[in-house]
C-alpha cells in the first residue's frame, strides 16, 4: 500500500484517446498527483513550455494540497461541446448530451464556411428554439471574415461567439460591427489579461480555465478584477481536472451562463467510476474518487511527465 501511496504522490501519467480529434489533439495526456486534499491534474497541452506549465502545475498543487473555496451553489449548468464534425454527428452529440446549451466549434482549418453553417443549423434544429447556441472559432478568423460569418450564423440565433479572431483589436472591431456578443478565451491566459481585454473593449464575456490561470483562487481573483461575466470552461481534463472547474464555477458570485465543463464526453475513458458527466444539463458540485483499476487501464510511463513537472516547478522559481 505504501508503494501505491508513494507512486500516487509522485504522479501517475495517463493517456486517453479522444472520441473525435479536438483542437488538433487525438489523445489527452497528463499527470495525476495525490496530495493531502485529494487528486490534482497536471495536463498542459504539448506545445506549452515551462513558463506556461508553471500555472498548470500551481492548479494541480492547489487541488492536491489546499482544496478549493466554499461553493455558493450545488450544481453548475453546462453546455454540450460539439467538435467540428458533420451535421448528423453534431445532431447526435447534442441529443446525447442532454444540455440546453451547445457550444459549436467553427472555423476549423481545412473546412469550408458552408460546413460551419450546416453544423450550427443542425445544432439549432436539435436544441429547438429555446436552446442556446454559442460558437467558438479559436481565433480562426480575421475581422472581416468573422463579421461576415457571424452575421450569417446569427440566423440561428447565437448566444455569443468565443474568440472569433486572435487579437484584441480584431475582437473589438467584431464587437462594434456585429450584434453577436464576444467572449475572450485565448486572450485570457494571465492574471493581467482580463484588464487588457476590458480596456480594449474587446469582449462582453471572459472564459476562465482553471489550469491556464493557475488554480481556482487565481481565477476567482481574475473574475473579480475584470468585472465582466465569466464562463468557466475546461481544458478537456479527466474528471479530476473537471472537478476543479466545477469548484471555480461553484464559487463565482454570479454565474449567468452555462459552463464548458461537459467535456468528459469527448474522451473515450476516464479515471473515475462516477465521472463528472452532466445530469439534466447540470454538473453537481462534488469531487469524484479516482478508481485504481480505471487509472491503471489508461496509465503510461510517468518519466516524461515528471520531467515536465520539474521544469514547470523550476520556472515558477
Ligand atoms: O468550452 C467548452 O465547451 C469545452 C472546452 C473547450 O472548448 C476547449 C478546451 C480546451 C482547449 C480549447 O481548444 C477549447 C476552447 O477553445 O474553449
Ligand atoms: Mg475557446
Amino acid at each position: 500500500m505504501a508503494g501505491t501511496a508513494g507512486r500516487d504522490a509522485a504522479g501517475r501519467a495517463f493517456s486517453i484517446p479522444m472520441r473525435t480529434r479536438f483542437r488538433g489533439v487525438r489523445s489527452r495526456e497528463g499527470l495525476l498527483v495525490r496530495g493531502p486534499r485529494g487528486w490534482g491534474e497536471f495536463s498542459p497541452f504539448a506545445e506549452y513550455g515551462p513558463t506556461e506549465c508553471a500555472r498548470w502545475w500551481a492548479a494541480c498543487r492547489e487541488a492536491a494540497d489546499e482544496g478549493w473555496p466554499e461553493p455558493v451553489r450545488r450544481s453548475v449548468p453546462v453546455n454540450v461541446t460539439v467538435p467540428a464534425v458533420g451535421p448528423e454527428e453534431a445532431e447526435r452529440i447534442v441529443a446525447a448530451g442532454g444540455c440546453r446549451t451547445a457550444k459549436v466549434k467553427v472555423a476549423e482549418r481545412g473546412q469550408d464556411p458552408s460546413e460551419d453553417l450546416e453544423r450550427v443549423e443542425a445544432v439549432r434544429g436539435a436544441l429547438g428554439p429555446s436552446g442556446r447556441v454559442r460558437v467558438d472559432a479559436n481565433g480562426g478568423w480575421d475581422a472581416d471574415t468573422a463579421v461576415r460569418m457571424l452575421r450569417a450564423l446569427d440566423r440561428f440565433d447565437l448566444e455569443y461567439a468565443e474568440q472569433p479572431c486572435p487579437t484584441l483589436e480584431e475582437l473589438a472591431q467584431v464587437r462594434r460591427r456585429t450584434d453577436v456578443p464576444v467572449a475572450a478565451d485565448e486572450s485570457i491566459r494571465k492574471a493581467e489579461d482580463p484588464m487588457r481585454v476590458r480596456a480594449a473593449g474587446a469582449a462582453d464575456i471572459v472564459v476562465l480555465k482553471v489550469q491556464p490561470l493557475g488554480g481556482v483562487r487565481p481565477a476567482l481573483r481574475v473574475a473579480e478584477a475584470c468585472g465582466l461575466p465569466a464562463v468557466v470552461s475546461s481544458a478537456v481534463e479527466t474528471s479530476v481536472g473537471i472537478a476543479a472547474g466545477v469548484a471555480l464555477a461553484a464559487a463565482l458570485p454570479e454565474l449567468p451562463y452555462a459552463c464548458g465543463l461537459a467535456t468528459v464526453q469527448l474522451l473515450t475513458a476516464d479515471v473515475c467510476a462516477d465521472p463528472m458527466l452532466p445530469v439534466d444539463g447540470e454538473l453537481p458540485v462534488r469531487r469524484p474518487e479516482v478508481d485504481p483499476g480505471l487509472l491503471e487501464a489508461v496509465e503510461t510511463a510517468p518519466e516524461g511527465w515528471r520531467d515536465r513537472m520539474a521544469a514547470a516547478r523550476a520556472a515558477a522559481g
